[in-house]
């Protein structure tokens, strides 16, 4: 395994994590018992989701049903109040403000496929952001620091409001403002307090801006990509939101809303676009169709959870359920699947194909926007993802950080192709990134791709 990683990123938690938690007795056990948790408790996964789950006694695992029981369900857990309580109100608010941004895009998304003029600004880099990216990061900016205190929070995100700080950008901040607003009307929706007054552009602008935090080494701060594959977004295909609460260079919490990536497999065709597939399949009942969803895991937890969207189902009102979601336990290349990103320019498919073809990987590859690979692997769809950006390039910590713990804790693994964890206390980038990324489901078949890139690295033109 890791052979020349710094001292800080010399650990491979989610190696051990697999090995300690002995992934497969612990899924196996946990589908059954989970059968019975979500016919007998719906409301109470993110409480729970809060609490190792070796460290719970049964009672603890099947039978709370708010935060006040969890409180009383932890007296007799033999961990510390402080210790299991980690955490839990930031997951819970950041699952929250995950859902409410699901729904605005998916406002958004639907308005900018049905007209004609897109609303599509282009970058410096050329990239594409539309009112989605700024009006996400505005709505999330301020339910973390409404609920948290605003002093506290520190955000480290994508956009910034040069653009829509222009005079000519009048209309653009109109639509950013109204979108944010009609959004946080409907926090209540989520257990989650609206505004008691409209905010007017100048808070909205506010908002995005105050996600400026420079990241590092110590503290804690969120990392967030309010709409990550943006390319994909305007196309109406797959993309996410992802939010991450880092501390101390560490990933401890991570978020990852899918808004086209259903909660069953069976109703995603990878290769067809979102609106080819909603015209093309006719879901039997609303209930076994949920069109999006939102992941979410703990650091240290050895569980990553799954919950239906909110928007989804008119009829769901917080709190929402959810279920574990498991890695892929396929180890033979062969019946594996690997995902990769849509665009050449964004990673060699030329290089992950002779990587394939040297590790024996013999399906079509999975190619998907954004973080949705991440939440494809955590979920057992898909067995590995890797992105090789070209020479120079320099992977920036949102659009990574919540995929890697969920799929860590899903029992996948994620380094970069040196075999090293990605390192996230550097700042916005993960600097000293070795080639690329690789995320497996299991210790096998990541050692075999590690293998092969060392072998035909020098002979690539990367
Ligand atoms: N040149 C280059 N190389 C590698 N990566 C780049 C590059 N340019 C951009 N980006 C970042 O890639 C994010 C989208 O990644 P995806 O995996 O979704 O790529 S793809 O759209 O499926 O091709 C995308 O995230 P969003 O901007 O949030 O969409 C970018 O952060
Ligand atoms: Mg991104
Ligand atoms: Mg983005
Ligand atoms: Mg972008």
């Amino acid at each position: 395994m890791p052979l020349n990683c710094s001292s800080s990123a010399s650990r491979v938690p989610h190696i051990l994590g697999g090995l300690k938690t002995t992934a497969t007795t612990r899924v196996g056990g946990g589908g059954v018992l989970f059968n019975f948790f979500n016919k007998t408790h719906q409301n109470n996964s993110l409480c729970i989701a809060s609490l190792p789950l070796n460290k719970r006694n049964d009672s603890q695992r099947f039978c709370l049903s708010s935060s006040s029981s969890v409180m009383e369900g932890i007296k007799d857990s033999g961990f510390s109040t402080q210790e299991i309580e980690k955490y839990s109100k930031e997951l819970d608010i950041a699952v929250r403000a995950v859902q409410m941004a699901c729904s605005l895009c998916q406002k958004v998304q639907e308005s900018l496929i049905s007209k004609t003029n897109s609303q599509v600004q282009a970058k410096d880099d050329n990239s594409p952001v539309t009112v989605a990216d700024w009006s996400v990061q505005a709505t999330v900016s301020w339910i973390l620091s409404e609920t948290l205190g605003s002093r506290s929070v520190a955000i480290v995100a994508e956009e910034d409001v040069q653009t829509l700080s222009k005079p000519d950008s009048a209309g653009l901040l109109e639509a950013v403002v109204q979108t944010v607003n009609d959004c946080l009307a409907e926090a209540p929706r989520f257990g989650l307090k609206a505004p008691g007054t409209i905010l007017g552009s100048t808070e909205v602008l506010e908002a995005i801006s105050h996600c400026n935090s420079a990241g590092g080494p110590s503290g804690r701060f969120w990392a967030l990509d309010p709409v990550d594959g943006t390319l994909g977004f305007v196309r109406g295909d797959q993309y996410a939101v992802a939010l991450a609460l880092i501390e101390d260079g560490e990933v401890v919490l991570g978020v990852l809303g899918c808004p086209n990536y259903p909660m069953r497999k069976e109703w995603l065709s990878y290769h067809h676009r979102y609106h080819r597939i909603i015209s093309k399949l006719t879901p039997p009942t609303s209930e076994s169709w949920d069109k999006g969803c939102v992941i979410y895991a703990r650091r240290g937890s050895g569980e990553a959870w799954m919950q239906p969207l909110i928007q989804g189902h008119k009829k769901l009102v917080w709190p929402n359920s959810a279920t574990p979601v498991r890695v892929s336990t396929v180890e033979n290349p062969a019946l594996a699947t690997f995902c990769e990103p849509v665009e050449k320019a964004n990673s060699s498919h030329s290089f992950t194909a002779g990587l394939a073809h040297s590790v024996g990987l013999r399906k079509q590859p999975l190619r998907v926007y954004s973080m949705v690979k991440y939440a494809a692997i955590a979920r057992g769809d898909a067995e590995v993802f890797m992105k090789f950006a070209r020479a120079g390039y320099k992977e920036k910590i949102w659009d990574h950080a919540a995929g890697v713990l969920i799929i860590q804790e899903a029992g996948g693994v994620v380094t970069d192709a040196g075999g090293c964890p990605l390192n996230f206390s550097k700042g916005m980038y993960l600097e000293g990134l070795d080639r690329g990324i690789i995320a497996c489901a299991g210790v096998k078949l990541h050692e075999k791709i590690i293998k092969a890139v060392d072998a035909s690295w020098n002979s690539s033109s990367l």
